[in-house]
């Protein structure tokens, strides 16, 4: 097995110093190369602290995550930002597109930061847009895209540096059912033909129907972590 992300008895404690808030509680995660995974959770229960705490925008107070055998909370500020240019893509719930860029532009900023050169740029940028279903948008900025659209553009903005993983914090959660749907299609495509693992945390039902395995948090633990087999849900051991 190809162990992409694998988290060790990780905690986050907020306001430590008056009532405390274990946000991520003792929590081991594997997640394998070619994952389709969801984290669900009532709201509160430490969902998008812990994709930050893989994602390595934030560090734990307790406990290890190592990504590909590197442990990520040893790194210093500008190496973790190194790190997740090369390793992490991410989409977040409002899209975050830069609106002064173009949809072109926009995906290929990260590799212009990387010094990629411009052939291969193209290509990538050309690749891309087309698994997103929108070559015809290519020079179009964000405000004049619709919503779905702006967040097929992050998705494939989060693929631009062909990273190890990418995570997803609501990425549906500001999208009519339609835009929801297709979003989570070409999620899907992309992780059965180009074997992408995908990490989303979701309180949509919809998008919790589509994923291969769903872990639940409560009050920043893992309450149950399930499989998908067809259709239906078989349990493994948390
Ligand atoms: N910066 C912070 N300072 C203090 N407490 C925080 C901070 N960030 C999160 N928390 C607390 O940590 C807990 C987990 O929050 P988190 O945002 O990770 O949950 P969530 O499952 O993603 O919620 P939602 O589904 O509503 O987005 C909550 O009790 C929250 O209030």
């Amino acid at each position: 097995m190809d162990t992409v992300i694998d988290a060790h008895d990780v905690s986050k404690i907020y306001n430590r110093e008056t009532i405390p808030v274990y946000a991520v509680n003792n929590v081991h995660l594997h997640i394998e190369k070619g994952e389709f995974t969801a984290l669900v959770g009532p709201s509160g229960s430490g969902k998008t602290t812990l994709l930050n705490l893989i994602g390595g925008l934030d560090k734990p107070d307790n406990g290890n995550v190592f990504i590909n055998d590197l442990d990520i909370t040893k790194l210093s500020a500008n190496e973790l930002i190194d790190f997740r240019l090369k390793n992490i893509g991410f989409v977040f719930q409002s899209f975050n597109l830069i609106p002064v860029l173009t949809a072109k532009e926009n995906v290929e900023f990260i590799m212009l930061l990387q010094g990629v050169k411009k052939s291969i740029r193209d290509a990538r940028v050309k690749q891309l847009f087309r698994q997103i279903e929108m070559d015809d948008k290519v020079d179009i900025r964000p405000a004049q895209l619709s919503g779905g659209q702006q967040q097929r553009v992050a998705v494939a903005r989060a693929l631009a540096s062909k990273p190890k993983f990418v995570l997803a914090d609501e990425p549906t959660a500001n999208l009519d059912s339609k835009s929801a749907s297709n979003l989570l299609d070409i999620m899907a495509k992309l992780n059965k033909e180009e074997h992408i693992t995908f990490l989303f945390s979701t309180h949509d039902q919809r998008v919790i129907e589509r994923a291969r395995r769903v872990i639940t948090l409560v009050d920043g633990r893992i309450v149950s972590d399930t499989a998908a087999v067809s259709t239906k849900h078989e349990k493994v051991d948390v």
